[in-house]
């Protein structure tokens, strides 16, 4: 078909469309837009965003190049006009860097200026924190710093405001896998579960489930990836974007490769590795006893002290968290990153939970997967969700994260639907594995006193719901709270949820045991009437509705559907960059983060439809919008689902993209019933 006759029949269908009734366009799931506001689609090649537009080329798939290449490229980059020592940026001084000519970055101020490009605008996000911007001359708003004001340390800054930063000491231990696990160990061990049979904790040479990338794109992990990403010089999405710190800050977390040689686990076979048969009945005290006759090799190099009281497997005092009525941010992977989940806190929810954090990334020491754990100090309810296969990979995560962050829970995620974490074991897969699943939250809830938390779907198999079956063991097993997600792994996300069955599993609950529901929530009214359908739901978790219009938290709170304005919907993106900008630099690096994560997160506003545009209040989750003007030009451009056109948005936010800048998001949000980590 040529282009005129595709203009035709898409005209044709609009026409369609603008005949049917509101009733018959809602059968249809398709949002019923008042008919003043229709219009035919925009003319485009295809409807699939990721080829559309001069942005995104047809050139996205790169060759794969190696290892080694890569690397040579990055140390050229580092070392280019484009990248000043941050030393030197800070101070504006040439000899400030302590490194000299061994620094792996740039030390041609002259060059870097010739080439820095305009400052954006708006002011610099640092300017009203104590001390001055830590990105000195590097800023991209530096024509806002104050004269004479010493750069700040961004390391301050951040503490005022994150946590959860990996200790780099403790990162190179996780390394050289020195790190030694007694209080998960012992509880394996208790459990019978520490033998070689059970453990599949392995070495940084295994090519197991510490290797794990995602082929679909929603999560991967081992090499910088998980969510958090770093765009290379093109801009082309690589991996997790390395924060700062994790280069320049002393004491933080890097990227740096590992050590390549064969490290030797430091678990000792004789002492704390049991015997699959006798561990139920080893007592205590001779735990205690040969755990502690292990000589570390040198003091540092046990962080864990061997007299931890905590050996002693006295059941333990949890701190209970009530979820009653609180508005709950689902963990999301790539768009639930930091700054998105600061934008939901100022709109009105209660209880926020990092990206899904891969086990195995965590143990060895993975600075992006430790990115995934970081809180901001508006989170004043939040958790961190991880992901494994087995009690012992799943039980010493839990112990480290007890250890090294402060977190209000830990969600073990087993609803997870992704074939790469499915045919690890883990996700979803356990819920066909009910042992498993015991071992997991046996040995996970029992070395910590903060609740342990789990997240599953209906079952593995449509039509083969598993976890009212499961519910009350799941409580005892010492889970405090389940998180039902009301469709199956098989489902992914087409059908509605199953509340039916979610009720079902609430009322079959043992008391101690708190039930959240999830699924499909996008009005106050579905949270209404899952609340009142069944009162024995703790409350209700939301994902995707947060992502299309965060503002849900407010019209939860404030019992209304908010006829928000484009302006007011530009004034988040405004908060969102703000907090983007706080969290990943102000500098180049930081702002094209930035806008990777906002353009990631944009290829779900879209489908937000204006309440003063619809024919029937409230819109539901798995309507499609027509194409539609706005009341006013940005909330037209708010309502494409074009890629370039969110590329305009990021502009008004965040300057021009650079040069051969491209754009494909990792959750196609026009795909409606794709699979995502839940
Ligand atoms: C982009 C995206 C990322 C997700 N990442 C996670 C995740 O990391 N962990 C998880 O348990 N669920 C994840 N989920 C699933 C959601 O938390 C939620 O269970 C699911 O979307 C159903 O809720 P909803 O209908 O309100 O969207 C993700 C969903 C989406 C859309």
């Amino acid at each position: 078909m040529d282009g005129s006759s595709v203009a035709l029949v898409e005209e044709a269908k609009a026409t369609e469309r603008a005949e049917k009734t509101p009733g018959e366009l809602v059968a249809k799931a398709i949002v019923p837009v008042k008919r003043e506001f229709l219009r035919p689609p925009p003319l485009r090649p295809c409807n699939d965003v990721a080829s559309d537009s001069k942005y995104t080329p047809s050139t996205f798939v790169k060759e794969k190049k190696s290892k080694r290449q890569l690397k040579r490229e990055r140390r050229q980059e580092q070392k280019s006009a484009l990248n000043i020592c941050s030393e030197i940026a800070k101070t504006g001084n040439v000899n400030a860097c302590p490194y000299n000519e061994k620094c792996r970055f740039s030390h041609d101020l002259e060059a870097y200026k010739a080439q820095k490009p305009d400052d954006l605008e708006g002011s610099c996000p640092f300017t009203s924190a104590e001390g001055a911007c830590p990105y000195g001359l590097a800023c991209r708003f530096s024509g806002t710093h104050k004269d004479g004001v010493a750069a700040g340390n961004l390391n301050l800054h951040k503490k005022n405001s994150e946590i959860n930063g990996l200790n780099k000491d403790v990162q190179k231990l996780l390394w050289k896998n020195k790190i030694r696990f007694p209080k998960a160990d012992a509880k394996l061990k208790l459990l019978g579960l520490l033998g070689k049979a059970n453990s599949k904790i392995k070495t940084f040479e295994d090519k197991g489930e510490g290797d794990l990338k995602v082929s679909n794109g929603t999560h991967a992990t081992n090499d910088n990836s998980c969510g958090e990403l770093v765009i290379d010089s093109d801009n082309k999405v690589e991996g997790s974007p390395k924060m700062p710190e994790e280069d320049d800050v002393e004491g933080f977390a890097t990227d740096e490769p590992r050590p390549t040689k064969k490290i030797k686990s430091a678990t000792n076979e004789e002492c704390c590795t049991g015997n699959a048969d006798n561990g139920a009945s080893v007592q205590e005290k001779d735990l205690g006893k040969s755990c502690a006759q292990i000589e570390p090799e040198s003091a540092t190099d046990n962080i864990f002290s061997e007299s931890d009281g905590s050996l002693k497997l006295h059941p333990r005092e949890k701190k209970l968290i009530d979820f009653r009525e609180k508005l709950y941010l689902a963990p999301l992977t790539t768009v639930g990153n930091l700054p998105f989940r600061r934008v939901c806190k100022m709109l009105g929810a209660d209880v926020t939970c990092g990206e899904m954090a891969m086990c195995t990334n965590l143990l060895q020491g993975q600075a992006s997967e430790w990115a995934l754990l970081r809180r901001h100090s508006a989170e004043d309810l939040f958790g961190v969700q991880i992901c494994g296969a087995y009690p012992d990979t799943v039980a010493r995560t839990v112990e480290l994260i007890d250890q090294e962050c402060e977190v209000d829970f830990i969600d073990i995620n087993m609803g997870c639907p992704i074939d790469i974490v499915v045919n690890k074991g883990a996700g979803s897969a356990l819920l066909t594995k009910p042992m498993r699943m015991k071992n997991i939250i046996e040995a996970a809830s029992g070395i910590v006193d903060k609740p342990i938390t789990v997240k599953v779907r209906t079952g593995f198999l449509e039509g083969r719901n598993r976890v009212d079956s499961l519910i009350a063991d799941i409580g005892q097993w010492g889970a405090n709270v389940v998180t039902i997600h009301g469709r199956s792994r098989q489902q992914r996300y087409s059908k509605l949820a199953d509340w039916e069955y979610i009720y079902q599993c609430a009322r079959k609950a043992p008391e101690a045991l708190q039930v959240l529901g999830n699924g499909d929530i996008f009005s106050y009214l579905d949270w209404n009437k899952h609340k009142s359908g069944c009162p024995e739901l703790s409350t209700c978790m939301i994902a995707r509705g947060a992502l299309v219009k965060p503002w849900i938290f407010t019209e939860i709170k404030e019992q209304r559907h908010w006829d928000i304005s484009s302006g007011e919907r530009l004034n988040i993106l405004k908060d969102y960059v703000r907090c983007g900008l706080e969290h990943w630099g102000s500098d180049t690096k930081g702002v094209e983060t930035t806008r990777h994560f906002m353009l990631e997160w944009l290829s779900y506003t879209y489908r937000y439809v204006p309440v003063g545009l619809l024919d029937v209040i409230p819109q539901q989750l798995n309507w499609r919008p027509p194409s539609y003007f706005g009341r006013d030009d940005l909330e037209t451009l708010m309502a494409s689902d074009s890629a370039a056109d969110w590329i305009r948005i990021s502009e008004m936010l965040l300057g021009k993209v650079p040069p051969g800048f491209t754009f494909a998001p990792k959750h196609k949000s026009n795909a409606y019933d794709r699979a995502e980590n839940g």
